[in-house]
């Protein structure tokens, strides 16, 4: 597979701040991603040196092989949709879909009055006194519209009702599946974005912790569920994620895939085999990972 960003050694310092710590990882093209990480993990500051709105205090970016700083070739390739979006004092919608059409080779100007009438975005209301719903709903149709091979939605989101993020869940799939593009897409909430993402990063104070697709994650770990002795008898000297007891039943995360023997033992314990909660996978490989790099820290001194 072709690499579409490629970051290496790159580092973003504001005064005291280390907002990124040497960062090196590479978003494989027609892929969709998720960037994850805390408030302030790094993930905005991230994509906006990749999109070239800001630049790196060390380190080198390349997009499709470019540097997009000042590239002309490369930026109108690139949408970077962000929560906070800035729009001219007095622009309606429609003026800043009318700029995304000019900006954005791809552009599918059916696809945007869909989504238009479907997010029901008022189009001759200033953007500036739109809902924070509505203002979100302009960015998500931009990003969709615009089919630039890379993507960035900085959790542009957020501010959609539940009707109108799943809406965009599906939308952004049958967009994806029809025209296979780069998409990153940045959250906190892991489980919501679980289901559209084929690749996981994620960045904690400002370095990444893990990079890996979904699938090999999913298959680190297992959830059993049944009779509490039967859970328990498969669980031990496993390493524990997670568990849950409901009277005579319970439910237990373990890390590390099952062996053949084990998986013939779960059939005759009557247990039942359930998908792992990506979310909580994350949060313990991280956690994990940074008791690791803190350790390192601590005996390099
Ligand atoms: N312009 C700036 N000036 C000073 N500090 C900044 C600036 N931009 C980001 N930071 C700091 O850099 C760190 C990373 O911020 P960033 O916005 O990249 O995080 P994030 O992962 O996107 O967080 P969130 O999920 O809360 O949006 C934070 O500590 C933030 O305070």
């Amino acid at each position: 597979m072709a690499t579409a960003i490629d970051v290496r050694g790159v580092s973003r310092r504001y005064g005291s701040t280390t907002a990124l710590d040497d960062v090196s990882v590479a978003f494989e093209q027609d892929v969709i991603h998720g960037l994850l990480g805390r408030n302030g993990a790094g993930k905005t500051t991230l994509m906006s040196i990749i999109t070239a709105q800001d630049w790196p205090s060390a380190g080198q970016v390349e997009v499709f092989g470019q540097t997009p700083h000042e590239n002309e070739k490369v930026l109108p390739r690139i949408c970077f949709v962000r929560e906070e979006q800035r729009y001219m004092d007095d622009a309606l919608a429609k003026h800043a879909f009318q700029a995304a059409r000019d900006a954005f080779p791809h552009w599918d100007q059916e696809f945007a009055e869909q989504l238009i009438r479907e997010f029901r975005v008022p189009e001759k209301t200033r953007i500036k006194k739109m809902s924070r719903g509505q203002r979100s709903a302009v960015g998500v149709i931009i990003g969709l519209a615009s089919r630039a091979e890379v993507t960035f939605f900085d959790e542009p989101y957020m501010g959609l009702d539940a009707v109108a993020r799943q809406l965009f869940y599906d939308r952004l799939l049958q967009d994806y599946a029809e025209h296979p593009r780069t998409i990153v897409l940045s959250s906190h909430l892991i489980d919501e974005i679980a289901h559209l993402i084929e690749n996981v990063v994620v960045i904690d104070h400002g370095r990444i912790m893990l990079d890996e697709s979904v699938d090999e994650l999913r298959g680190k770990a297992v959830t059993l569920v049944g009779h509490a002795d039967s859970v328990a008898e498969m669980t031990a000297g496993k390493e524990l994620l997670h568990r849950e007891t409901m009277g005579r039943m319970a439910r237990a995360t373990v890390l590390g895939p099952l062996t053949e023997a084990e998986r013939r033992r779960v059939t005759e314990l009557d247990l039942d085999l359930v998908p792992v909660s990506l979310q909580q996978l994350v949060v313990h490989l991280t956690s994990r990972e940074d008791q690791r790099q803190t350790q390192n820290e601590e005996a390099a001194r």
